[in-house]
């Protein structure tokens, strides 16, 4: 479990600790008095009780090391700061090798769309029990990875959602009017009023790929102001007011006088729109991508615009993106970055779909509301890539309590042998799952002594299904909670 090699434990109280001890890590806590040295290297976090809220607080919060990258909003910094973790903050995303450097120490990392955090970046972090995405999307994590090694992902799945429909109604409209160039052109002191190919947008045809939250709520504002809307998803999906599914990805582009790409990064998505789609496109349309920068192949997409096949695009998102504010979006990002800056009635914007105050302070909350119910108290509900388990929060009616949290491969056998040990308890709660290979077990034992957890946890940490820490390999993972 995630092994906070510098950390503290206070002597005299019970702590709740994060052990990586069976090599893999994961969540929050362990209750002894102080760390066996034979736990190879547990972190502690706990603090007791929180007086106020008479819900079980780990101690020692001070112990646990947060990293936030590309400028999380205050809300979010300010709940996990107040619970009195380290907080590291940084407005950027940062290169591979820095990355490494620092998610190495850190037990809880913060980041958004532009932080890879790959297979190669996660096996060096070696203390990291929790990710939170504070954005929609999760193409950006291994979630595979993270899920062997017991690591939770976190995400935020609609906040932003409303701010992405909203930034594509501003974009049809702006399309159909050329707006983008009648204002460049204003901006260069040329005047130039044409009606020439501007258009309503009322009675056009919107075509959504990808019905899912933002593309649903899209559909919804854009009837309201008279659009016909069609949508093609890979799962039937109930139609909001008068909109329509079509069979085939075919017969929306045939159909669809805008086109909007509301899908997440996947193999299957990659070039979903290239030149063969382009070609099923009317001539005249217009195509919008707030999706992700793999779902359009941008040299066709130039292709049919030179040509006259397509009159306008919008695209927010690209196949490579700047880390930070007042980086370049030019050549040696992306080879076709001048070809696409040159052409007329074409929208970029730096990826900004869900970046309005609204989305990211409400990002802020609940992904670090997630975080600090993981981190305290083990619950998974919520998480794209683990079982989602979770049993009421520990409160100081239950003195001597522990919840043991074990994370285990999902092989046969390993629930008996688990039991067997937590049987010579009183275990007063108990709610195991799975998810594909994975399986998290979370139980409250009560009437247990800081001896008694020692031994529980060497018992459990001595299961065959649990692997050993040096060899870091697939692995179980166990965290004991407790409080006074
Ligand atoms: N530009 C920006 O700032 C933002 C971009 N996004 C991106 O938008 C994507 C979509 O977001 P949500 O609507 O919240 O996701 P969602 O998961 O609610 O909906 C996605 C829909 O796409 C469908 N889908 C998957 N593969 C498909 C395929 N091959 N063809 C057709 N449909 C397919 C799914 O069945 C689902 O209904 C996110 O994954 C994210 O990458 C999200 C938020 C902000
Ligand atoms: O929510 C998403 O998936 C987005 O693409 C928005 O990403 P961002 O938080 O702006 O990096």
């Amino acid at each position: 479990m995630a092994s906070a090699k510098d950390i503290k434990l206070p002597a005299d109280h019970l702590a709740h600790q994060v052990s990586r001890s069976l090599g893999l890590s994961t969540s929050p806590s362990a209750a002894f008095h102080s760390p066996p040295s034979s736990f190879g290297a547990p972190i502690s976090h706990g603090s007791a009780i929180s007086a106020t809220t008479k819900h079980l607080k780990p101690f020692a919060t001070e112990d646990v090391k947060i990293l936030l990258l590309e400028n999380v909003n205050q809300t979010g910094r300010d709940i996990l700061a107040g619970q009195g973790y380290q907080v590291e903050f940084l407005k950027t995303s940062l290169p591979e090798d820095e990355l490494i450097e620092k998610i190495r120490d850190v037990h809880v990392i913060g980041i958004r769309s532009k932080t890879k955090l790959t297979a190669r970046v996660l096996k060096e972090a070696r203390n990291l029990i929790v990710i939170g995405c504070f954005c929609i999307g999760t193409n950006q994590v291994d979630l595979k990875y993270a899920a062997d090694h017991g690591i939770a992902v976190f995400n935020s799945p609609f906040s932003n959602s409303r701010s992405v429909a909203e930034l594509v109604i501003a974009e049809i409209v702006a399309l159909a009017r050329q707006l983008g160039d009648r204002s460049n052109e204003m901006h260069n002191g040329i005047w130039n009023k044409v009606s020439n190919k501007c258009w309503e947008i009322r009675g056009k045809t919107l075509g959504i790929i990808g019905y899912g939250h933002i593309g649903s709520q899209l559909s919804v504002l854009a009837e309201a102001m008279g659009m016909s809307v069609i949508y093609y998803d890979v799962v039937n999906l109930m139609a909001m007011g008068t909109t329509r599914q079509v069979s085939t990805l075919e017969d929306l582009l045939h159909d669809a006088d805008f086109v909007t790409c509301h899908v997440p990064e996947l193999p299957e998505t990659e070039n979903l729109i290239g030149q063969q789609q382009f070609e099923h496109m009317k001539t005249g349309s217009y195509l919008i991508n707030a999706s992700r920068g793999s779902v359009v192949d941008i040299p066709a997409l130039i292709q049919a615009m030179r040509s006259g096949k397509i009159a306008g695009a919008a695209l927010d998102v690209y196949p490579n993106e700047p880390a930070g504010n007042g980086d370049y979006f030019q050549n040696d990002l992306n080879t076709w970055c001048t070809d696409l800056r040159g052409l007329k009635n074409i929208i970029l914007t730096p990826h900004i779909g869900g970046s309005t105050e609204e989305a990211q302070c409400a990002i802020g909350i609940e992904v670090s509301q997630a975080l600090v119910k993981y981190v305290n108290e083990g619950t998974t509900l919520g998480a794209v890539n683990l079982p989602e388990v979770g049993l009421r929060s520990l409160t100081m009616d239950e003195p001597n309590h522990a919840r043991v949290i074990y994370i285990h491969q999902n092989i046969p056998g390993v629930l008996r042998k688990v039991n067997e040990i937590l049987g010579d308890h009183n275990v007063d709660k108990q709610m195991t799952d799975s998810r594909d290979d994975v399986a998290y077990l979370m139980a409250d034992i009560s009437d247990v002594d800081t001896v008694t957890i020692k031994e529980l946890y060497e018992r459990l940490e001595s299961l065959s299904c649990t692997i050993d820490l040096s060899s870091l390999e697939k692995t179980g993972t166990l965290t004991l909670l407790q409080h006074e």
